[in-house]
Parts: structure tokens; C-alpha cells; sequence
């Protein structure tokens, strides 16, 4: 099979018997990605009338993959929400969509674990078990500008690692 795009299970997860990221259907677009350990994304309300803000549930949470992917340099993995985690469990994505960049893939910092970002508006804390589809990837073509010149940094991480 020729190797142009996919996933893979990031080394440090490689017994942990974690699946690699699915099609629900034969027409679907997104790539279902799944939380790679149970995880609670604290509600934001919740904290503010207790007073409890461990876990940083003002911000939002990070939650682990367990999987990278791999594509050509002209194509991007575009993360968007389940339409199902706002309707059903007050689940946003703050970013609104996110964008797993070609060379993200094996970078030095994180080797490119792709992470889901996640607010809790709801009213409780939201418990999101290990295996649980959380967000769907999709792959994506994109066009460059005209006048690039050829000064570019060498990616190292993902959020914000390239400055501020
Ligand atoms: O929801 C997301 C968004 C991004 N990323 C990773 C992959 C992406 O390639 C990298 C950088 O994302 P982006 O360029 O959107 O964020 P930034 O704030 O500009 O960070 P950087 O300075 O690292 O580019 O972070 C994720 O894992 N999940
Ligand atoms: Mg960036």
C-alpha cells in the first residue's frame, strides 16, 4: 500500500490498545478521534459558584488522542466538533475548528499528538471515558500565496510554539 495519508498511535501509547481513528460510514468526511484516557472537562459555571477552579476549568482542557497523522505538505487534518457535543452535553470547541498542520507529524516537542480542545458551558462537570469519539478529522487540501519567500521555522510543538 502506498503511504500518502493516515494516523498512527503515538510510541508512548503503543500497549495501551488504543484504535486508530474511524469513518462511522462509507460517506462520512471526519475521521472520529477518540480520548486516549478517561479525563473530567470541568464546567465553567460550576467553578464559578463554587469557587473551585482546579483542573483550570475557566481555560479549557486538553484532551490526549493518542494518535498523530501523517499527510502530504500541501494538506492539512481539520478538526471540527461532533455536532452532537454542544446539543448534547455542552461540549464547544473554543478554537471553533482546529488545524493539524503536515508538519506537526513527529515533531521534536510532542511528536504530534493531536490534542482536542474542549469548553464545558454546562451546568456539570462532563466525564469523557478512554475510547469515547470526542472530535472527527478531516482531511484537506490548501493553496499557497504568490509571494512567499522561503524563511520558515522549523516546527517544535503545537500551541503556540511558534511564538506568541
Ligand atoms: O485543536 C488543535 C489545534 C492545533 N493542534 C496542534 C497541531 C497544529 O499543527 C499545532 C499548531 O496549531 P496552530 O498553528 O493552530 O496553533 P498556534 O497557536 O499558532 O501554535 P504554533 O505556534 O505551535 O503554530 O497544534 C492540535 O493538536 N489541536
Ligand atoms: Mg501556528
Amino acid at each position: 500500500m502506498t503511504r500518502i495519508r493516515g494516523f498512527e498511535i503515538v510510541d508512548k501509547y503503543k500497549d495501551q490498545e488504543l484504535s486508530l481513528p474511524k469513518r462511522a460510514t462509507k460517506g462520512s468526511a471526519g475521521y472520529d478521534l477518540t480520548a486516549s484516557q478517561d479525563i473530567v472537562i470541568p464546567s465553567v459555571f460550576k467553578a464559578m459558584q463554587t469557587g473551585n477552579f482546579e483542573g483550570n476549568p475557566v481555560g479549557s482542557t486538553l484532551i490526549p488522542t493518542g494518535v498523530k497523522a501523517y499527510m502530504p505538505e500541501n494538506e492539512y487534518l481539520l478538526l471540527a466538533n461532533r455536532s452532537s457535543n454542544p446539543m448534547k452535553r455542552q461540549l464547544a470547541v473554543p478554537n471553533g475548528i482546529g488545524v493539524i498542520d503536515s508538519d506537526y507529524y513527529n515533531n521534536d516537542g510532542n511528536e504530534g499528538e493531536i490534542f482536542v480542545q474542549i469548553i464545558n458551558y454546562g451546568l456539570e462537570d462532563v466525564e469523557i471515558k478512554k475510547g469515547e469519539r470526542i472530535a472527527q478529522g478531516i482531511f484537506t487540501k490548501y493553496e499557497t500565496a504568490d509571494q512567499e519567500t522561503d524563511d520558515f521555522s522549523v516546527r517544535t510543538g503545537g500551541f503556540g510554539s511558534s511564538g506568541r
